[in-house]
């Protein structure tokens, strides 16, 4: 069942246009890529749907519900949450403070949930999250984000740059989200992140959905996705 619907999304930067007539929607359960070239707009569809970017026309749907017009601090309430790029985690403080705030947001019962997909935040829990490594911060920001209890959860390259046991255990904590249902929209430039989890793929150009496929198409045929990142 579709969880998070974008209609027409019509979004600027100044007088630029970046997002065109978006159209978008992942179900309870899904894992959906994003997939495109730099600068096609995949980062300002995810801050466009947390409204911390604003829209000029179009909507965003969760559950069939307009969430459109909430000021983009009520959107976590509503159960998206979302781990931008560079991660955004409160360096100064703690992995239980930053887990704390997490919680803050919807008091949803989650932490230790998040804790079980990413042991090795249990055992640092009193440690200033600027000192952690790069994986365990990228975890931290991705537990954060659990605390929260969201039903939509968006990820902007999450495993950029991070070693392989990283990249690992991230993979496997969002394959458990969508085993519990969550609605998981993530950026994913690899063909081989994006193989090894996507149930489908959108393809994005110029602020355009310009293909969507189930990720069993492009398993079958490699060379499409090459064909479709280069469309538009
Ligand atoms: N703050 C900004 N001010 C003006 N233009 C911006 C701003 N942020 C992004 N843009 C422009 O908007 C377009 C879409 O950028 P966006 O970051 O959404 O793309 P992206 O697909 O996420 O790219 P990348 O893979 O490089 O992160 C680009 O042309 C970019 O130059």
């Amino acid at each position: 069942m579709t969880l998070l619907r974008i209609e027409a999304l019509d979004v600027f930067h100044g007088a630029s246009q970046v997002l065109r007539g978006l159209d978008l929607a992942v179900a309870g359960g899904e894992i959906l890529c994003l997939m495109g070239r730099n600068g096609a707009g995949k980062t300002s569809l995810m801050r466009a749907i947390m409204g911390t970017l604003p829209r000029r026309a179009g909507r965003v749907l969760l559950d069939d519900t307009d969430i459109s017009a909430l000021p983009a601090h009520l959107v976590p309430r509503h159960g998206i949450a979302h781990v931008p790029q560079g991660r955004r985690l409160f360096a100064e403080l703690t992995v239980a403070e930053n887990l704390e705030i997490g919680e803050m947001v919807r008091h949803a019962g989650q932490r230790d949930f998040a804790l079980s997909l990413f042991p090795v935040l249990g055992d640092r829990l009193g440690q200033q999250a600027g000192t952690l490594s790069g994986g365990e911060q990228t975890m931290l920001a991705i537990a954060r984000a659990i605390c929260a209890g969201p039903r939509v959860m968006l990820l902007d390259e999450p495993t950029e740059g991070l070693m392989p046991s990283a990249i690992a255990t991230i993979r496997s904590a969002l394959i458990r989200l969508r085993a519990e249902g969550v609605a998981v929209l993530l950026v994913e430039q690899r063909a081989e992140a994006v193989l090894a989890m996507a149930d489908r793929v959108a393809f994005i150009a110029q602020g355009r959905i310009v293909a969507e496929t189930p990720a069993e198409a492009l398993r079958a045929d490699r060379a499409l996705i090459r064909r479709y990142v280069g469309l538009g």
